[in-house]
């Protein structure tokens, strides 16, 4: 497509830095394997050490000036980016087709609901930076009405994003959107597969005109250049959304804000009285929706045995419904990013069957096409039990008691959603709290959606809170002007 003609070099997309789309001194691309086919299907530069110190640098140097330019204006810039983002829908979610499975229409929201992400950042943020603090002194002991404390809320500096592969545009712009309206500059290393359609997106900010180095992406493998991202001195805050490399990245990070947002094991649990129609739709959406590569997928059903059988047997029926195939022909169940990943989920569903779980459905792949799976009478020693197998396979536990349930789920080293359903909204109460879990949904399945609200994981699953608003909040820091007075000044009467 003509709009994103300079965004290529013969079969290699380039990198963006200082405002312009440029080729990478290394020589070196990295394949992007399209899942379906096995084949590159694009091919990104491998930038080099050197490039990614300029690149920092002149985000340092945006930055200064950014900071000076009225919010208002941050966020007009903001609104034209998404503008564009979304008039640009298609071309940049047939890349999300080819560079990571994801069915065609899912594709489309995921653009759509990027686009009206960054414009909620833009208002959202006029709002919240527009309103400090003031204070006074002689609410604290010993003190008379002397000092008068105004607080804002200022910039970190240059914000480092990392998102994921299984929504390569919309955790990037979770990640843009508010580091540019609280007046931080953004370098953002994308995933490797779902890199093109983040490049795209970045052309999108291009086209809106920000201010050079304002925002730049840098390519390459995560192995080879992200400790040196990671770890660069000039990086002010790191907003990381993926699995373990997370943990890693915390505990090399220099002493700088942290947003991780990791794994999940994300627990369902079914009680008697629960409307089991509703549960067992929410299970296959939850379960199933992008092949299960979601990491507020539902992971794992604990369900009341007196119930079991009548909710397996309509989780069943509707997973006879599901789609398998291409995500061109918008199947809803679609290869798994890379053969390693299929082998991984491969390796849990043999390891549940040398354990006796019982297979609903017969085991099936094709490439790093897996279809849909439900393992019931799962038990605590198969693997599938606790770890995230981010692929279209769910596992079933019976309980005896809600107890059982709650301890389950406090069992795992992750605590990023949970979902309970039932028709008592005080028992539904109860458990949430009981839940050792970022969020819990009551009558619904696990979803970080809307995009506004809170979503943290707490545990393994995660550092911090993000949501527009937390995220806007996490990327600044608090800035006090303390206005001494010669004597105590009362207010009237
Ligand atoms: N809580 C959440 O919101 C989400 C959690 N996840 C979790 O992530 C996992 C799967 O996603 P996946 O993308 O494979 O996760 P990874 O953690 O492997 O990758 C996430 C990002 O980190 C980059 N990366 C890899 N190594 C490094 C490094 N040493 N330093 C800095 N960055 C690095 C990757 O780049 P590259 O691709 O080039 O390797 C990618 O951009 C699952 O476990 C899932 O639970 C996934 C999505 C959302
Ligand atoms: O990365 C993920 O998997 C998510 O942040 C989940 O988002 P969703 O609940 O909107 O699919």
């Amino acid at each position: 497509m003509a709009t994103f003609a300079e965004i290529i070099d013969g079969d290699v997309y380039k990198y963006y830095a200082d405002g312009q789309w440029k080729v990478s001194s290394s020589g070196k691309s990295v394949p992007i394997i399209n899942p379906s086919t096995r084949i590159t299907q694009f091919k990104v530069q491998a930038c080099t050490q050197e490039e990614v110190n300029r690149v920092i640098e002149s985000a340092k140097t945006a930055q200064k000036a950014w900071a000076k330019t009225p919010i208002w204006k941050r966020a007009e810039l903001l609104h034209k980016a998404a503008a564009i983002l979304k008039e640009h829908k298609t071309p940049i979610a047939e890349c999300l087709v080819k560079e990571i499975a994801k069915p065609a229409k899912d594709a489309l929201s995921e653009v759509v609901r990027s686009g009206d992400l960054v414009s909620y950042c833009a208002e959202e943020g006029v709002r919240i930076l527009g309103e400090g603090k003031f204070l006074v002194s002689d609410s604290f002991p010993g003190n008379d009405r002397t000092k008068y404390c105004l607080t804002s809320k200022i910039p970190l500096g240059v914000v480092l994003a990392i998102p994921p592969f299984n929504y390569p545009v919309n955790l990037a712009v979770s990640k843009i959107g508010p580091a540019l309206i609280a007046g931080n500059s953004l370098v953002l290393k994308p995933p490797t597969q779902g890199a093109v359609a983040a490049l795209h997106m970045v052309h999108c900010f291009h086209l809106a005109d920000f201010p050079k180095g304002l925002i730049s992406c840098v390519t390459g493998k995560g192995s080879e250049i992200g400790d040196f991202l990671t770890m660069h001195p000039a990086v002010n805050c790191i907003s990381f959304t993926g699995g373990d490399t997370g943990i890693a990245i915390s505990k090399k990070a220099g002493m700088i804000p942290l947003q991780m947002e990791l794994g999940g094991k994300d627990a369902c649990i079914v009680l008697e009285d629960a409307d089991l129609d509703l549960a067992a739709a929410s299970i296959v959406k939850g379960g199933f929706s992008y092949s299960g590569q979601r990491c507020t997928a539902v992971k794992v059903v604990l369900v009341m045995e007196s119930v079991a059988d009548t909710l397996v047997k309509k989780v069943n029926d509707k997973v006879a419904k599901l789609t398998v195939g291409l995500p061109e022909n918008d199947c809803d169940i679609t290869p798994v990013v890379t053969e390693s990943s299929a082998n991984f989920i491969e390796g849990l569903v043999i390891d549940a069957k040398q354990k006796g779980a019982t297979f609903c459905q017969e085991y099936k792949r094709d490439g790093n096409l897996i279809w849909p799976l439900l393992l019931d009478n799962v038990r605590p020693d198969m693997r599938i039990a606790w770890e995230e197998p981010f692929g279209p396979v769910v596992p079933v536990i019976r309980i005896t008691s809600v107890e059982e349930g709650i301890n389950h789920c406090n069992a795992s080293n992750f605590g990023l959603q949970g979902c309970v359903f039932t028709r008592d909204i005080n028992k539904a109460i109860m458990i949430s709290d009981a839940m050792e879990t970022g969020t819990v949904q009551i009558n619904s399945a696990p979803a970080r959606g809307p995009d506004h609200f809170p979503f943290q994981g707490l545990k393994d699953s995660g550092i911090g809170s993000q949501g527009i608003t937390n995220s806007i909040n996490m990327m600044t820091k608090i800035k006090s002007t303390v206005i001494n007075l010669p004597a105590p000044s009362y207010t009237m009467g």
